[in-house]
């Protein structure tokens, strides 16, 4: 049984999209149609960076539901013939009962909720559609990846090939060469199942990727030059952003292209989705580096192991990796801050673990402490090709003070053993339950561009696929919140102090509760629309 509300939804939330209902025989349809729409509703820079995102599509219900859904090909192409799912026939699936899912399945971004709660938004349901908007032999499709690494890459591309071959019969797919600047720069790469048969066993991208060279127009201009018309975007947050661009360039010019992202990242910082793919695979392989650590800690007098991980603005890897191995004594992450000197300060704690145990480990993701490092050794201001801004390295950093504290103090002599497997726990290939995720992930996809929808990011919201506009996971970025109880429950297992004076930490906690109060205050005052706006810079997952 479903777990998720599914009442239909009132006739006032029926889009047309859903119901123009036109089937038929293929009628020569053009590629580019004109949009209906003002061509000033969205603008575009042409490169990288501020664009006008065209207006949200909200619908609000009972009980304060609101329905924050996605762009559909029929809101700016007129005319639109519909097509018989070519699954309805596949011996595989036109056995299951309800394959299809219903066109008012939508699903709740809160599932905790008390008596007087409105109901809250909710997503467009992922998964297949009764009607497609294109026929097989019409799909020109194109997959590409962007920014880091991270395992289960390739099989997303996997099955996002199989699953058009297999499940819609589609046989013209292209790869794009290294990232957003292969659509103008690079010869493209034909993909088969054939091709892409094994590749889901190996690390990386069989397409390979790139930072920076977003230009909307040339890419766009690509897409449309090529016949392309189902475009594949895996991607972080800023791949993410720049597919929205795309998507409003495609949209401005009224073109039949359908955008569909599919959200990457090895940090988990992704906003809204539960999780994102090759996350558990980094904190699986994160466990061997934390056991090294372990093993060449315990082994010596006063043995303290130090292990960098990723995690630019967000301590997930970190702090999953800790709470999985027990090893950890003390994790440091980007949300939460420290000190080294004084009462209750790092130095202080590692002395006193030592004094305790005769060993210790430490696991720091890359964000932590960035604003202790002395200005002299900072790369100020240095940023890579996509704006990220570079960070500095403090796993040498942390090393090269404790050293140095334990050496000038002379309390003790330390032996510590510094391990950095940053790239290798990204750079392989995922595990098993990562390879599922990524199966659903691409079929979702398929199944969401096939069926007209556009502008969407694709991913779980409390265990349901869903179709999510690209606004709403680019707003934000997921952080580990150090006021919830995730936090605490690892402070419990590692006995490591929280470094925030109970100042802070009250702090801390009414900024947090402010936050919530806010939301509240602005739904009972203003009505749910607001809400929408505001949820939107709150997003807080466990
Ligand atoms: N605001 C933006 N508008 C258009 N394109 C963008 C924007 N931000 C980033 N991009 C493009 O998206 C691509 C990937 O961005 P970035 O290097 O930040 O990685 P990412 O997708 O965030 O992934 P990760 O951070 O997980 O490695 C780059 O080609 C970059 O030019
Ligand atoms: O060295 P690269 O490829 O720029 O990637 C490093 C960054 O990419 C990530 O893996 C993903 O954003 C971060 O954790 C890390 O800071
Ligand atoms: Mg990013």
């Amino acid at each position: 049984m479903d777990s998720v509300y599914r009442a239909p939804l009132p006739p006032k939330l029926r889009f047309e999209s859903e119901y123009t209902g036109k089937s038929g025989p293929h009628p020569s349809v053009p590629t580019t149609v004109r949009r209906q729409v003002p061509a000033d509703n969205c603008r575009c820079n042409g490169g990288m960076g501020d664009f006008v995102r065209s207006d949200p599509k909200i619908a609000h219900g009972e009980a304060g539901y609101v329905l924050e859904d996605v762009p559909h090909l029929t809101d700016y192409v007129p005319d639109l013939p519909t097509y018989t799912n070519p699954l309805q026939i596949n011996p595989a699936y036109s056995v299951v009962k309800q394959y299809f899912v219903n066109i008012d399945d939508t699903v709740a971004q809160k599932i905790v909720v008390h008596k007087s709660s409105p109901r809250g938004i909710h997503f467009r349901r992922a998964g297949p559609r009764q009607k497609v908007y294109f026929e097989s032999d019409e799909v020109h499709a194109c997959i590409v990846t962007c920014g880091g690494l991270c395992p289960g890459l390739n099989t997303v591309i996997r099955e996002i090939v199989c699953g058009l071959h297999h499940m819609y019969g589609v046989r013209r797919i292209l790869g794009i060469d290294g990232g957003y600047k292969g659509f103008y720069a690079r010869n493209t790469i034909p993909l088969t199942p054939k091709v892409v048969n094994d590749i889901h066993k190996r690390g990386g991208t069989i397409l390979g990727t790139s930072r920076g060279g977003h230009d909307t127009s040339k890419i766009v201009d690509s897409i449309q030059d090529r016949g392309i018309n189902q475009v594949y975007i895996i991607g972080g947050d800023g791949t993410q952003k720049g597919a929205s661009v795309i998507f409003e360039e495609i949209q401005r010019r009224g073109l039949k292209v359908v955008v569909a992202g599919i959200p990457k990242t090895i940090d988990n910082d992704i906003a809204v989705i539960d999780k994102s793919f090759g996350f558990d695979t980094a904190v699986e392989e994160a466990q061997r580096a934390i056991y090294a650590a372990h093993v060449e800690a315990e082994s010596v007098e006063n043995g303290v192991g130090l292990v960098k991980l990723m995690g630019r603005n967000s301590g997930f890897i970190a702090m999953y990796a800790t709470l999985a191995s027990r090893d950890v004594d003390c994790c440091l992450i980007p949300e939460s801050p420290f000190y080294l000197e004084g009462e209750g300060g790092l130095f202080d704690y590692i002395e006193k673990r030592l004094k305790e145990n005769g060993h210790m480990v430490i696991v720091v993701a890359e964000g932590a402490g960035q604003e202790l490092i002395d200005e002299s050794k900072r790369s100020m201001g240095k940023e890579d090709a996509s704006g990220n801004k570079q960070l500095d390295d403090v796993g040498h950093w942390l090393s090269d003070n404790i050293k140095e504290h334990f050496r000038k103090t002379q309390k003790m002599v330390i032996n510590l053993k510094y391990i950095d497997p940053t790239y290798m726990i990204r750079a392989i290939p995922s595990n098993a339950s990562d390879n599922v995720y990524c199966t659903l992930l691409a079929q979702s996809a398929v199944h969401g561009a096939m069926a007209g929808y556009t502008g969407f990011t694709v991913g779980p919201v409390n265990g349901r696929h869903a179709y999510i506009p690209f606004y709403r996971v680019t707003e934000t970025q997921n952080k580990v919140v150090i006021t919830d109880r995730m936090w605490a429950r690892l402070l419990a297992s590692t006995n490591q102090p929280s470094f925030l004076s109970p100042k802070e930490l009250a702090e801390e906690k009414k900024l947090n509760e402010d936050a919530q109060t806010q939301l509240l205050d602005s739904y009972n005052a203003k009505g749910a629309e607001t809400v929408v706006a505001d949820q939107a810079t709150s997003n807080n997952k466990p």
